[in-house]
């Protein structure tokens, strides 16, 4: 039974660049007159969404050690205890929590810390989760990542943002394929997150029923044994993982409801090695015109690998920070605050895809340096 004063949480999951910060953003923004407190989970061994994040909520915990689904699900539970002590003891105000997952998270084992740590079922209960899909990228993602697959099935409600990209028969066909994955949710269009907020809190879209037609074991903690990413996707999954050790990149199935194929064999799944990052950093000013060059070379040739990257650069005869970021080709950049007297300036870039070239990115992004100052 939900104990009546619980504290409602909701689970923002979706794809490397979906949209869920700026999904986020939106609700810390509007006047709504709750009280919210963000969970942030970011990969990559640097965090880039805080800069990004509105500072509006009145608490946000980063979370940064790793991948909130597998190696630091313990710390989720801790903070979520945490959270609610100060809350008790008067020195946090909320009314609820958003989790923001990895764009790699499967959210299943996110969605099962509510259900075995007693303390955190008494305090807490999981509204839904939601998953934003990007109506630009999402087919490829779909087609190459098993982590966008296991996200839309999961999903209590689907988020389809950057419709603006793309053509409606685009969008409708994107559609059919989100349906054909997960029956159950509701699609929603959200252009830059913008939604009624109605339509993604105290949605009571948690459904352990059908969580449990995805995953049987969903309720079973040792099922899950998160360096080994079992998959929980169908109930009549056709192909046969058989004992095999399958890598995520092997894997080109859609997982949908009818995926009944069982993966508790040890399969050595983790996106912590299909999927790498790594951060490029300099203390030297970037000059404008090589950098975008580069970029521009860089994104064409490995474009479809380079699923995220986000970051901030220093550049020269520029008086503000600029914020850089993209999916895939798709890159954007903004103005951020000035640099302060005396500031130690910097750049710092994360890199998210599969199989990029790390000393080559070094190598054509350090030749938009200016020289080292003698
Ligand atoms: N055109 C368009 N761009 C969007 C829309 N929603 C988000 N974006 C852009 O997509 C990029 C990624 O958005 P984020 O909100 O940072 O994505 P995210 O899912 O939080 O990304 P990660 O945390 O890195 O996984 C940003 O440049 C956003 O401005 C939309 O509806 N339309």
């Amino acid at each position: 039974m939900q104990n009546p004063s619980s504290i409602p949480v909701t689970i923002v999951t979706g794809f490397l660049g979906a949209g869920k910060t700026t999904l986020l953003n939106r609700v810390l923004k509007e006047n709504h007159g709750q009280r919210i407190a963000v969970i942030e989970n970011e990969f990559g061994e640097v965090g880039i969404d805080n800069e990004l994040l509105v500072q509006d909520s009145e608490q946000i915990v980063e979370m940064n050690n790793g991948c909130i689904c597998c190696t630091i699900r313990g710390d989720l539970q801790r903070n979520l205890l945490e959270l609610a002590g100060k809350r008790a003891t008067g020195q946090l105000a909320f009314d609820r929590i958003l989790i923001e997952t990895t764009g790699l998270a499967d959210p299943g084992p996110v969605a099962q810390t509510f259900f075995f740590d007693e303390e955190v079922q008494r305090l807490y209960h999981l509204d839904a989760v939601l998953t934003v899909v990007d109506a630009k990228h999402g087919d490829l993602q779909l087609d190459r990542e098993e982590t966008a697959q296991k996200q839309v099935a999961f999903a209590d409600r689907i988020l389809l943002s950057k419709t603006d990209l793309v053509e409606g028969d685009v969008t409708q066909a994107l559609e059919k394929r989100l349906l054909r994955i997960n029956p159950r949710a509701q699609i929603r269009h959200v252009h830059f997150g913008e939604t009624p907020l109605d339509q993604i809190l105290d949605i009571q879209g948690f459904d352990l029923k059908a969580k449990l037609e995805i995953n049987p074991k969903f309720l079973e903690m040792e099922a899950h044994d998160h360096d080994h990413h079992d998959h929980e996707c169908n109930e009549h999954c056709d192909h046969d993982h058989g004992h095999e050790h399958h890598h995520h990149h092997d894997h080109d199935h859609e997982c949908n409801e009818h995926c009944d194929h069982d993966h508790d064999h040890g399969h050595a799944h983790t996106h912590l090695d299909a999927v790498q990052s790594f951060v490029f950093r300099s203390e030297r000013a970037f000059e404008m015109g090589k950098l975008e060059a580069c970029l521009g070379k860089l994104l064409e040739i490995y474009g479809n690998d380079l699923y995220r990257y986000k970051g901030l650069l220093y550049l020269a005869k520029e008086p503000r920070q600029v914020i850089f970021q993209g999916v895939h080709m798709m890159m954007s950049s903004d103005f951020g605050r000035r640099w302060n007297d005396g500031e130690k300036k910097s750049s710092i870039v994360v890199f998210i895809g599969r199989d990029l070239p790390k000393d080559i990115f070094e190598q054509e992004l350090t030749r938009c340096l200016l020289p080292a100052k003698k």
